[in-house]
This record gives C-alpha cells, sequence and structure tokens, in this order.
C-alpha cells in the first residue's frame, strides 16, 4: 500500500521528574493515500507525540517514519512544503481581518496572493474575509487555521484535536472541512480522543493506547471485527420471547420491557418468535459503533492504571 505516512517500531521517552515515561513505543502504523485518516486513542495515549515526530518537532529515540516515502526528520525539507499542520493554535492578529491575516502569511511563506481568496473559499470562510478576526467564532477562528495550512497548497494535513474547545456548530463546521478535503483527494490525518467525532469523517483509522497501535484499518472492518450486529426487539412478553430465542441459538440482554438480540439478520428474529405465536411490535437493528469498539480495544490495554495517561480519560460522543 502506498502511504502518506507509515512509522515503523517507533519510540519516544520523555525525562519526567528523574524517571522516564514511555509516551510512544513499538508503535507501527500506516496512513493511506487520500482520504481522512483517524488517529484515536484516549487522553496521554501518545498521538500529539508521534505528530510532533513526524513534524520533526520531536526526536524518536528509535524506529523510523516516513512522510510520502522519505524519511523523516532526516528528508524532511523535501517533504515540508507537502505538509499542512495545526498542532496547536495558531497565532492571527485580532484586529485585523482574516484575509489580511492570511495575506500576511502567504507573503512570509511565499504563496501567491491569490490562494487567500481560494482557501477562503475552501474553508467556506469566503463571505467572511473582510471581518476581524475578533469577531470570529471559535469554529470560524479553527477553519481560518485551516485556511492557513492550504496556502502552500499541501497533500498531506496533520489536525491535532482540531476540534478541542469546540461548540457542536463549530464541530461541524470543521468536520465538514475535513471531510471535504480528503474528498478533493487530499490526505488528511486527524487525531482525537472523541470517537463519534471521528466516525462521522474518517475513511480509516489507527487506534493506539498506551503509545502502541491497537488496531487499523477502515472503519467499517474494525466496526465488523469488534461488535456483533444487535437488534433491539421489543414484544409484549419479553420473558417468554427471551426464552423462545435462547433455545433458538440466539444471545441476548433484557433491557426493560425490550430484548437487546446479537443477529445479523433480523427476519431470523420475528420468524424464531412468530414460530411460538409471539408478534415482535418492534425490531430496530442497532449499529455498531466505533466507540465500543475502542472501549473493547484500549480495555484490554489496562488503561486507568496509570493516573497520568487517563487524568483526561476516554470522551466518547460529544460530536454534532
Ligand atoms: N514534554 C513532555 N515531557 C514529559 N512527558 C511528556 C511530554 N509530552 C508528553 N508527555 C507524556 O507522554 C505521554 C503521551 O503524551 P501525548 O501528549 O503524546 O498524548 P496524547 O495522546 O496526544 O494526549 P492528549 O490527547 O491529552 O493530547 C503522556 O503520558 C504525557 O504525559
Amino acid at each position: 500500500m502506498d502511504a502518506a505516512v507509515r512509522t515503523v517500531n517507533l519510540r519516544k521517552t520523555y525525562l519526567s521528574r528523574g524517571s522516564r515515561r514511555v509516551a510512544v513505543t513499538g508503535l507501527s502504523m500506516a496512513v493511506p493515500l487520500g482520504g481522512v485518516h483517524g488517529f484515536l486513542g484516549p487522553n496521554g495515549s501518545g498521538k500529539t507525540t508521534t505528530i510532533r515526530m513526524l513534524l520533526g518537532l520531536v526526536r524518536a529515540d528509535s524506529g523510523t517514519a516516513e512522510v510520502f516515502g522519505e524519511p523523516v526528520p532526516r528528508r524532511l525539507p523535501h517533504v515540508i512544503d507537502r505538509v499542512g499542520a495545526i498542532v496547536e493554535s495558531p497565532k492571527f492578529f485580532p484586529a485585523f481581518t482574516a484575509r489580511q491575516n492570511l495575506g500576511l502569511l502567504a507573503g512570509a511563506i511565499g504563496s501567491p496572493r491569490h490562494r487567500v481568496d481560494e482557501v477562503l473559499e475552501a474553508t467556506h470562510l469566503g463571505d467572511r474575509g473582510r471581518d476581524r478576526y475578533a469577531g470570529f467564532s471559535l469554529g470560524m477562528k479553527q477553519r481560518l487555521a485551516i485556511a492557513a495550512t492550504l496556502l502552500k497548497e499541501p497533500d498531506l494535513l496533520i489536525f491535532d484535536e482540531p476540534t478541542n474547545g469546540l461548540d457542536p456548530a463549530g464541530i461541524r463546521e470543521v468536520r465538514d472541512t475535513m471531510r471535504s478535503l480528503g474528498a478533493q483527494g487530499k490526505t488528511v490525518l486527524v487525531s482525537s480522543h472523541i470517537l463519534a467525532e471521528v466516525e462521522q469523517v474518517a475513511d480509516t483509522v489507527s487506534i493506539i493506547g498506551n503509545g502502541t497501535l491497537l488496531a487499523e484499518g477502515h472503519v467499517r472492518d474494525i466496526l465488523g471485527g469488534q461488535a456483533q450486529a444487535r437488534v433491539r426487539v421489543g414484544v409484549a412478553s419479553p420473558e417468554r420471547a427471551a426464552q423462545i430465542l435462547q433455545a433458538d441459538g440466539f444471545t441476548l440482554t433484557r433491557e426493560g420491557q425490550q430484548l437487546l438480540v446479537g443477529a445479523e439478520d433480523p427476519s431470523a428474529i420475528t420468524r424464531s418468535l412468530a414460530g411460538h405465536g409471539l408478534y415482535v411490535s418492534e425490531l430496530v437493528p442497532v449499529r455498531p459503533d466505533l466507540e465500543s469498539a475502542f472501549l473493547a480495544l484500549t480495555a484490554d490495554q489496562g488503561l486507568g492504571s496509570d493516573s497520568d495517561r487517563t487524568a483526561g480519560g476516554v470522551r466518547a460522543g460529544g460530536a454534532a
């Protein structure tokens, strides 16, 4: 597979208060070319450290990393023009308009002036270019940050938790922007600990915990591999229905008056119950989500034993 980013056995430790803290260990991951790739993990799992190593901001202890096939940091100067990144909140002048701020940046990096209007359009800020930065909502500020990374027409965009601190509307705006960049054929590597957010936008994901890879691939494959399809069944006599279904080999759990039944094909449930004179009033497939897959994966890793790593915890949901 051609990869925009590839790491092999990457390791990074920090010296902290006299002891070594392992941030990333044995991390081998690949980000395919084109589309949105979610980089998922709980707080403290090593996402920012990995991104910083890719950008040459932190040096790995061992292992290798490549961006567009070039080993980094050694050959980073050869590919850096193809990479745009937001790792920390970028600084803009509050009293300047969006267009003035981008114009300054374009001048500094040698991008042609017409790029300013193009990137404002690409981030749906075309009609806000003459507004002052100070009056922007958080979502608009973040989209302006994305606009700034687009000035030099990068092929790879790296966003570290780009929706942190945004309200649902801002999250949606940034998500739509990432989706449209991915659809244009750019590679967007976006880190997050908010699973619902990435699930809605990513084509592929890498999930890490404790600095190492837990799962990687297409979202649908990870969902398929982790969670059995379930169906919520409403029926007048749930107790009797549970007995019948269990006798027919279904696994299930009771939820009040309803049953959650493991089944790929809901019609198998109706067939089984109707055969005993029971008719369902409700039959709703429960979609397996990345959150359950993620929690199952990270639970195996004993996340939670290290108070530092889990200080922020895993935030599931939260997206609009
Ligand atoms: N400069 C540093 N010095 C010491 N330890 C650090 C440093 N940077 C990160 N760490 C530690 O390395 C581990 C990984 O941190 P990192 O920021 O890479 O994780 P993360 O997945 O990006 O977390 P978050 O979602 O909270 O940003 C954590 O235990 C963190 O405390």
